[in-house]
């Protein structure tokens, strides 16, 4: 029986529909391929392995992150707290600098959901949580003070992973190591949490839409429920959740930094048709106004590609990413 049975008034009313629809078939995910995807141990990082997994996947699974099991099993469960609160109580609680939002990933920089015609609906709800700001966010509700006190703590441990990686790649990749500094800056990072509804029947409704990240790198800590899928070997194979490992995407950042040694995985998040799935994810991004310089693309910052992101998928629906920066392409 889905989770969300007994607590219908904590979904945007649009999901509320999908509980007697789940109750009344009770039909499971088709089976799926697993991919067993190449394994990183931050305590022992092989530049090899590292190379090897961003060349040819694009993602990789970390172990030995150094993240202590009680805190990523308080996240979860205060995540989980804080979903089940009423949806209006979330609209209302989680202001800013946080942002509560849903039916879409995509944010403006301000953290409302972008709106657009042909944008089409991602069966997810969301917080958006900017870490350099999250020490003002303020709130009574003794869920929210709990669950901003781990996500500080949370986020720390993620900067210093991030940066180790990201340190280890420059070195891989044979760049300088002071003119790499400012292509990652931990004060950009920013968390998200989500929270995919069980019971979307659909064959063709997913939790989040295919694409790629726009980060550096790309950080996702998923529940036990399956249902993200990367594509490799041109096929969707679903990444198996293993507690207490994390997901490391390359973002497009990374790709162009590394002239595209390293590749930005396509990924879409399946929505499952019995249970609900919950995932904390982090992204990390270059210093504000830092200039990627590779010879594959014209020179660009972050915001020159986000702009040209957000402006792509308000007007064609879709994001087109580092092609509108390859050189010789128009755009
Ligand atoms: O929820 C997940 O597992 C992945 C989310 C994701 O791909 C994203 O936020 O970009
Ligand atoms: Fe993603």
């Amino acid at each position: 029986m889905p989770h969300q049975k007994n607590n219908l008034e904590s979904y945007p009313p649009v999901f509320r529909q999908l509980n007697d629809t789940a109750a009344a078939e009770v039909k499971k995910n088709a089976m799926e391929e697993t991919v067993p995807i190449p394994v990183v141990d931050l305590q022992n990082l092989g530049l090899e392995k590292l190379r090897e997994a961003s060349k040819d996947w694009g993602l990789f699974r970390l172990v030995n992150h150094g993240i202590p099991e009680t805190l990523l099993s308080k996240l979860e469960e205060q995540a989980k707290k804080m979903f089940s609160l009423p949806f209006e109580s979330k609209q209302a609680l989680l202001s800013s600098p946080m942002s509560y939002f849903w039916g879409t990933p995509v944010l403006t920089p301000t953290g409302d959901a972008l709106k657009g015609a042909a944008l089409n609906i991602n069966w997810l709800e969301g917080v958006n949580v900017p870490l350099s700001q999250l020490p003002q966010f303020q709130s009574q509700d003794p869920v929210l003070d709990c669950f901003r006190v781990l996500l500080e703590e949370y986020g720390r441990h993620l900067g210093r992973i991030a940066t180790t990686l990201f340190e280890a790649m420059v070195k891989d990749l044979n760049l300088d190591p002071k003119q790499s500094e400012s292509n990652i800056d931990e004060s950009t990072g920013f968390i998200r949490v989500y929270r995919y509804p069980a019971g979307v029947m659909a064959e063709e409704a997913w939790g989040m839409i295919a694409h790629t990240d726009s980060s550096v790198l790309s950080i996702v800590n998923q529940d036990k429920v399956a249902g993200l899928e990367i594509f490799k070997d041109n096929k969707w194979q679903l990444v198996n959740p293993v507690p207490n490992t994390l997901i490391v995407h390359i973002g497009d950042m990374m790709q162009a930094i590394s002239d595209d040694e390293y590749i930005s995985v396509k990924h879409r998040v399946r929505v499952n048709k019995q249970e609900e799935r919950f995932s904390i994810c982090y992204f990390v991004f270059p210093a504000e106004g830092s200039v990627i310089r590779s010879s594959k693309y014209r020179p660009f910052t972050y915001a020159d590609f986000q702009e040209h992101v957000q402006k792509d998928l308000k007007t064609i629906g879709y994001k087109v990413g580092l092609d509108r920066f390859k050189v010789n392409a128009d755009g």
